[in-house]
């Protein structure tokens, strides 16, 4: 999957029957074995994962030139791994990443792909995330938070969306991308949450899911980005949920991976994205209880219809008057929700450890596949997200039974609508309440 483009809507019968074929191979080998045999395919090759990717972050100064425009978001994808893994980057690298994503921050606010490049929106939320995972003190006051607040303002459009960039495109990751950057640098007013609403409740489409834009395609990515953006504005209850719900556990296919769209093939970075949705919806399930039970809901009219009147209902979510837009985030993640994953969460991780794990190191797509470190970064996001999907709150340590091969295989849970680790995420999130 290209995070910046959509290829074909649909794949033909050929290529589904070779990744069935591969991923089927695998789980047949898998199953004919002895049980300890078993245990060391289910193995997660951390030490390997590590070599891999502090090899990446070594040579970012150097090898990563013809990826030139989005050297913050290698940054993010290896740091955030690492911190998944539960481990760190030493002083020197910390301080070389630090520096760094200095130079990518734009005079007047934001981060761009490189050194000196315009600011962008993704690269920003990547920059940010990453200098949060990294957690000093240095890190989190290297943000100019002034400036970044400014940056968002222009890029705000009167649609109720936000543009990408100066001149950019509008659409669904420009709204999560600005809005979660804002809530975690404690920035969010009501100036930048006007009418976002409006335009994510016009791209949820026919099949439940949410669009790039109006009258796209629902895709997995941008379900994630425009489902985490309703609840860090504090309106979710304007989406049909109990129809988004449905859309999204049917994208959960034969092979245990999940597809980003309907007709296309599984890969395990929607484990996150895809995953990602189905861990909000669990934690809102009260919600979707209440509009199903509504009288209204076949006539579709128990989705409240405008941005003004809005509060999404959830306990403590739920203010009539001034919201709390910096607290939302940290609120959400203390609600009980559901207290079973409402996905085949053993499933996914079994094609994560099995289809998406490369012996030498590193995730990627599928079988067949090369690793990189966005399908490193997202395999293990859902794969920590799975492992957690059994816990009443996602810091407290899972069952055995919960994870998906040796207990040694535990990752750090990450924050469902960041996705930072959740001890950075309490961190930060205490240094900008203060600052
Ligand atoms: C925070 C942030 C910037 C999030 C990005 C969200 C994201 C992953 C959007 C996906 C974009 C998209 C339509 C890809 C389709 O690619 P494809 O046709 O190659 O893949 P497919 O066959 O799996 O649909
Ligand atoms: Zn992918």
């Amino acid at each position: 999957m290209d995070p910046a483009k959509a290829s074909c809507p649909t794949v033909t019968q050929r290529d589904q029957w070779m990744v069935e074929s591969q991923v089927y191979d695998l789980y047949h080998l898998f199953a004919s074995i002895p049980p300890n045999a078993q245990s060391v395919m289910l193995e997660l090759l951390r030490d390997r994962h590590m070599e891999f990717l502090t090899k990446g972050l070594t040579h970012l100064g150097s090898s990563f030139r013809v990826l030139d425009a989005i050297r913050p978001w290698l940054c993010y994808w290896i740091i955030h791994s690492i911190a998944l893994l539960g481990e760190s980057v030493d002083d020197e690298m910390e301080t070389n990443a630090i520096d760094f994503l200095n130079r990518c921050q734009d005079p007047n606010g934001g981060y761009g792909g490189g050194p000196g490049q315009m600011p962008h929106l993704a690269t920003t939320y990547a920059a940010v995330n990453a200098l949060i995972t990294l957690g000093s003190e240095k890190s989190l006051a290297s943000i100019n938070r002034g400036k970044l607040s400014n940056f968002l303002r222009r890029m705000k459009h009167p649609s109720g969306g936000f543009r990408m960039h100066d001149e950019g495109e509008i659409d669904v990751r420009a709204c999560y991308t600005a809005i979660s950057v804002a809530s975690v640098l404690n920035i969010l007013d009501d100036d930048l949450i006007q009418n976002v609403g409006d335009y994510i409740v016009s791209c949820q489409t026919y099949e439940g899911g949410i669009a790039g834009e109006p009258g796209s395609e629902a895709h997995g990515g941008y379900t994630y980005c425009g489902l985490a953006t309703m609840i860090l504005i504090d309106k979710v209850n304007r989406l049909d949920l109990p129809r988004l719900l449905e859309w999204v556990v049917f994208k959960q296919g034969k092979e245990c991976g999940f597809q980003g769209r309907t007709n296309k093939l599984v890969d395990g970075c929607y484990s996150f994205w895809q995953g990602g949705v189905v861990a909000l919806l669990q934690k809102l399930s009260s919600l979707i209880i209440k509009q199903m039970a509504s009288p209204d809901y076949e006539e579709g009219l128990a989705v409240t219809p405008h941005d003004e009147a809005c509060h999404s209902g959830q306990g403590d979510l739920n203010r009539s008057s001034s919201v709390d837009y910096h607290n939302i985030g940290y609120r959400f993640i203390k609600e009980c929700g559901a207290q079973e994953p409402l996905f085949y969460s053993i499933g996914l991780q079994q094609y994560i450890l099995l289809c998406s794990q490369e012996q030498e190191g590193g995730l990627r797509d599928k079988p067949g596949k090369r690793r990189d470190f966005y399908h490193t970064c997202y395999c293990l996001s859902g794969l920590s997200l799975c492992q957690y999907s059994w816990s009443k709150y996602p810091d407290s340590p899972p069952l055995p039974n919960a994870v998906l091969g040796p207990y040694s295989n535990l990752l750090k849970p990450t924050h469902p609508l960041f996705n930072v680790v959740i001890e950075r995420y309490y961190e930060a999130h205490e240094f900008f309440t203060k600052s």
